[in-house]
């Protein structure tokens, strides 16, 4: 059920610390990995939201013994993977497209849906892949079923990623089960979001697999078991934008504790985003502290391999000064929604000059006013409404529920952060 909100205002700089719950890539890699691994495993400060729910209840519904640790962990007991299920993807690319890879060593019938949208994002390459080496999959978007045989023969495969990173990263975390394990080539236009390719091979080298990416556009992973361990998720990295955002367009100061120094999320790009829009970001012992300027500026930038910012880039862009010219995500049409299509109605809707080019977006000044954001489903658009709700009276998000994708509690975050009354 959709659930409308009215973007509350900012009534002065927002100065907050906001602990941002984890990764959604690392937890959702992480359960997968455990569920393929040699003995159990435990994920500490996993991200609970209905991306990671949906994992959860797919490897259940496959065998696997999840339970709840104390302090919000997850206890992860491998078994042999069967059928029959039927999986829920929701809305989740981590879902439709690690847990199929995984599923065909089950033996057994499995079912793959997910919400009414989820059935226009792109699947064909990956089942196409599965069916190459040698899984049995009927379909080429979802609802799909594949006739697990109990195990995998594996070996080359070709594809073209260009539409999303996620492909590759699908038959990585799987690869080491299949018989020959698992060597992929790209073939096409840039693979998008490649941090969180190098996020799947270091993920996959924690647990003693061998992984060889020292060609470009070509990864080979050797057959081997995976091993079981203790993973712990760091916070994620997108999903603290919104918030830094935050900082960003009311000159406020926010900080993201248990930022990581170093780590493979695209999230950490932020950094540079944001003191290149203007802000004062600093990583210190509290975390990662921005300051907001007086007023933002407008830039030029690549977001292919950070691809998932580009609804925060764009809401900071429709309130910067100057113009922003966003390039290299022609991909995230298939996103939750298409990203540049949604993007640039709802700014125009608010006022604002944003216009699509083959490869993303410009964004020019100009002055916006209060009216409905839609947000298509999509938990970015969701939170990019907000920001701009901030510093725009009369701003109100048509489904703010949409956000429990990757944040289990959006608006009480939000009004944290704000210090509205009976905030948490
Ligand atoms: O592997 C992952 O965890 C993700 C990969 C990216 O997908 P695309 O390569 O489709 O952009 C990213 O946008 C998505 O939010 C998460
Ligand atoms: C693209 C995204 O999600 P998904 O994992 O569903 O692809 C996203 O979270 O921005």
């Amino acid at each position: 059920m959709t659930q409308q909100w009215s973007a509350p205002t900012a009534d002065g700089p927002v100065d907050a610390t906001v602990p941002v719950p984890g990764s959604k890539s690392i937890t959702n890699r992480a359960l997968v990995l455990a569920a393929l691994a040699d003995r159990a495993s435990t994920l500490h400060a996993p991200l609970r939201s209905r991306d990671t729910n949906l994992m959860v209840a797919a490897l259940r519904s496959l065998g696997v013994d999840i339970t709840d640790g104390p302090d919000g962990s997850w206890l992860v007991t491998p078994h042999e993977l069967r059928g029959p299920a039927q999986v829920d993807c929701g809305l989740a690319g981590t879902v439709m497209r690690f847990l199929p890879p995984a599923a065909a060593l089950a033996v057994g019938e499995i079912t793959f849906d997910g919400d009414p949208h989820a059935r226009t994002r792109p699947m064909t390459t990956i089942l196409a892949a599965l069916r190459a080496l040698g899984a049995d999959v009927a379909g080429d978007a979802l609802p799909f079923t594949l006739h697990g045989k109990g195990g995998v023969p594996g070996g080359e495969v070709t594809i073209d990623a260009s539409a999303s990173s996620q492909f590759v990263s699908g038959l990585l975390l799987s690869g080491a089960r299949y018989e020959s394990g698992v060597t992929v080539r790209h073939d096409g236009k840039p693979v998008p979001s490649m941090p969180h390719i190098e996020m799947t091979v270091a993920m996959l080298r924690q647990a003693g697999v061998v992984v060889d990416d020292a060609s470009p556009n070509e990864w080979r992973v050797e057959p081997g078991p995976i091993e079981g361990r203790d993973w712990h998720v760091e916070p994620d990295l997108s999903n603290a934008t919104p918030f830094l955002a935050a900082a960003a367009v009311t000159g406020g100061q926010v900080t993201i504790p248990g930022w990581p120094a170093e780590t493979t999320q695209p999230g950490g790009a932020a950094r540079d985003l944001f003191e290149r829009m203007g802000c004062e970001v600093t990583l210190t012992d509290a975390g990662l502290v921005l300051r907001g300027p007086e007023r933002l500026t407008g830039i030029d930038v690549d977001l292919r391999d950070e691809s998932e910012l580009t609804p925060t880039i764009a809401a900071l862009a429709a309130l910067a000064e100057g113009t922003t010219r966003i390039r290299g995500v022609a991909h995230i049409r298939g996103h939750e929604t298409d990203r540049l299509a949604a993007l640039v109605t709802e700014i125009n809707r608010l006022g604002g000059d944003a216009s699509e080019t083959e490869d993303g977006l410009i964004i020019k000044p100009r002055p916006l006013h209060g009216e409905l954001w839609r947000a298509y489903a999509d938990h970015r658009m969701a939170t990019a409404g907000a920001i701009i709700g901030l510093v725009v009276d009369g701003v109100s998000v048509d489904d703010i529920g949409c956000t429990t994708k990757t944040l289990p509690d959006f608006p009480g975050m939000w009004a944290a952060a704000l210090s509205l009354p009976g905030a948490r």
